[in-house]
């Protein structure tokens, strides 16, 4: 059937149905996984530990072409987001070496967990974060900030600091610095043929608004268990080389692809 137009009426309708699709953000269109961003974040309350792994470990995880820095350097993170925008509290472990991209100085995580959906979607599907699902715990324990991550309920990792024992003020201009370090994570996603690669991107992502608020230093205790479904303790533990804690606030919105695997392996 045609209309007066000569359009047919189906196609028509078709597309201004497909049109109002678009809109969403994500699936699924009844009630989206997450909301567009940016998502602001306030109050994140982060303990950090630094460690020095084997050259071997650290090796095995860095895609070229990021090259791991001198030194072997490793952080696992809690971060205890009190306050956010679009995804509400959650808490996350993330995993990263120090690495130098192009000559300069970067962080790649290489794993996170959360305990929330909404954001580890967000995180996978758009800036390409290494997220899954974990069980991650922050919090004061007698004068101990404690970190735990729990994996299907089995203990894989223990960090351990006085609460707030060195006080870093006169350094926050320093950390907040710090803290923008550049940020890269390798998204990977195959096509619909569950085969060919669709998305193979080293992503810088961006941090905004960045506004440390306090900081703390201290020795600190790091305990991994090896666990093939949550593997922390892939990157052993053979010093620890600091503490921190910060409470700070900043947003996160888009991502800069920084190397497009497919691109450069294109004949
Ligand atoms: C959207 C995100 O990627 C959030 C996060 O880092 O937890």
């Amino acid at each position: 059937m045609r209309s007066l137009t000569g359009e047919s009426p189906v196609v028509a309708g078709a597309a201004s149905r497909t049109d109002k699709f678009l809109q969403y953000p994500v699936m699924p269109t009844l009630r989206p996984a997450y909301p567009r961003g940016p998502w602001h974040y306030k109050d994140m309350h982060q303990l950090v530990v630094t460690y020095e792994s084997t050259a071997e470990a650290v090796r095995a995880v860095v895609p070229a072409p990021l090259q791991p820095a001198d030194g072997n350097r490793v952080t696992i993170e809690w971060r205890r987001m009190s306050e956010v925008s679009g995804f509400g509290p959650y808490t996350e472990v993330g995993h990263s070496v120090a690495c130098t991209f192009e000559g300069k100085p970067a962080i790649y995580v290489f794993q996170a967990f959360l305990d929330s959906e909404s954001p580890t979607l967000a995180g996978r599907e758009i800036l390409g974060f290494p997220k899954r699902y974990g069980e991650p715990d922050l919090k004061t324990v007698r004068e101990v900030l404690t970190g735990t991550l729990n994996y299907g309920g089995v203990q894989v990792a223990l960090a351990t600091m006085p609460y707030r024992a060195v006080d870093l003020s006169d350094r926050l201009a320093e950390i907040e610095q710090e803290l923008q370090t550049t940020q890269l994570v390798l998204k990977l996603l195959p096509d619909v043929d569950n085969h060919t690669p669709k998305v193979a991107q080293l992503i810088r992502v961006g941090i905004y608004n960045v506004r440390l608020k306090g900081a703390w230093g201290g020795p600190a205790e790091l305990f991994t268990v090896p666990h093939v479904g949550c593997p922390v303790a892939a990157l052993p533990v053979v010093r620890v080389l600091e503490g921190r804690q910060h409470l700070w606030d900043m947003t996160l919105s888009d991502g800069q692809v920084v190397h497009d695997y497919l691109e450069t392996e294109r004949p």
